[in-house]
């Protein structure tokens, strides 16, 4: 789905400066003049090295930076047209039950270790009524699980995290997102941590139950394949910038930033082992050989 860009964004990030504390004394600007927008059902990327500020940006659209009072934060980030920024805990708190899920690289480290999977998603289903066991939840959590790519929600939803593979989990993760019916869900490289075919299949399930509920996606990877794949749009970002941002067709075919055309090159690179090229799409795959050929 293209987003219509006569609909009100649902989140309008606006000149956003993230400083944050890195000693007693010392301190880092993480991003500095970041903009961007998402629009609803809309599906965006942001692609960056290590360190060029993806995390802190995702971060912050979820409210979910450090709270130390040395955690410096300027510029604007409209939610559904609510300022967020010096907005209190409780206001964040409703936005992440409500509008904003965000999902990362380590399912373990946000998985309950003691609760069986199946509980987990219905706690997130229904945070009050969850205890009580009430069926319609339960079967709301086999369903979510279901959307989430497993053949037999209910074996599932009977394991523990440890008993799952590191791709199931990272698809549970996405249930339990998900479950709380987003209108945004924030994915932090859900990927990385996982070998190429599971990584797919993890792609494969988010890109499934965004479409699927309609929700809006920010895919944050440092690869960039991974984002054509799965997103319309792309902003780039470069030492905690944003330097470029456009169509994903765009961006690949016609970089204009010297950083996003480098990063370009070593995708094309077909000499280096690690770059994935299967999840860029067939057409502009075919497009980029056309151009190292001219
Ligand atoms: N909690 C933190 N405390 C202090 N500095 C931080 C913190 N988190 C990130 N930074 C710094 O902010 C800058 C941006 O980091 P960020 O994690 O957003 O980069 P990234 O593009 O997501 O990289 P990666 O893919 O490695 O996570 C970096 O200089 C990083 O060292």
């Amino acid at each position: 789905m293209t987003a219509s860009t006569h609909t009100e964004p649902l989140v309008k990030v606006t000149d956003l400066a993230v400083n944050l504390p890195t000693g007693r004394r010392s301190s880092v600007d993480a991003v500095t003049q970041v903009s961007l927008e998402i629009h609803p059902g809309e599906k965006v990327g942001i692609i960056g090295e290590s360190g060029s500020g993806k995390s802190v940006t995702g971060r912050a659209v979820a409210g979910l930076l450090p709270t130390s009072p040395r955690v410096k934060i300027q510029g604007s980030i409209l939610v559904d047209g609510e300022e967020m920024v010096g907005a209190p805990a409780e206001a964040w708190r409703q936005v992440r039950t409500h509008k904003v899920g965000m999902i990362f690289q380590d399912p373990l480290t946000y998985l309950n270790p003691v609760m069986r999977v199946g509980r987990q998603v219905e706690e997130s289903i229904a945070p009050r009524r969850w205890k009580n066991r009430d069926p319609q939840v339960r079967t709301q959590a086999l369903e979510f699980l279901e959307l989430a790519g497993f053949p037999d929600p209910p074996s599932v939803a009977r394991r523990y995290p440890h008993e799952l593979s590191g791709g199931m989990r990272q698809r549970v993760l996405i249930a339990i997102a998900i479950a709380k019916c987003p209108r945004l869900l924030i994915a932090d490289e859900p990927t990385t941590a996982l070998d190429a075919t599971v990584q797919k299949r993890v792609l494969e399930t988010l890109h499934n139950t965004v479409e699927e509920t309609g929700t809006s996606l920010i895919l944050i990877s440092h690869d960039i394949g991974v984002v054509a794949s799965m997103t319309e749009r792309i902003y780039v970002m470069y030492r905690g910038r944003v330097v470029e941002s456009g169509t994903t067709h765009q961006i690949l075919t016609a970089p204009e930033h010297p950083y996003t055309q480098a990063l370009l090159r070593s995708v094309r690179s077909l000499s280096e082992p690690d770059v994935e090229l299967y999840s860029i799409p067939l057409e502009l795959r075919r497009q980029l050989a056309m151009e190292e050929a001219v």
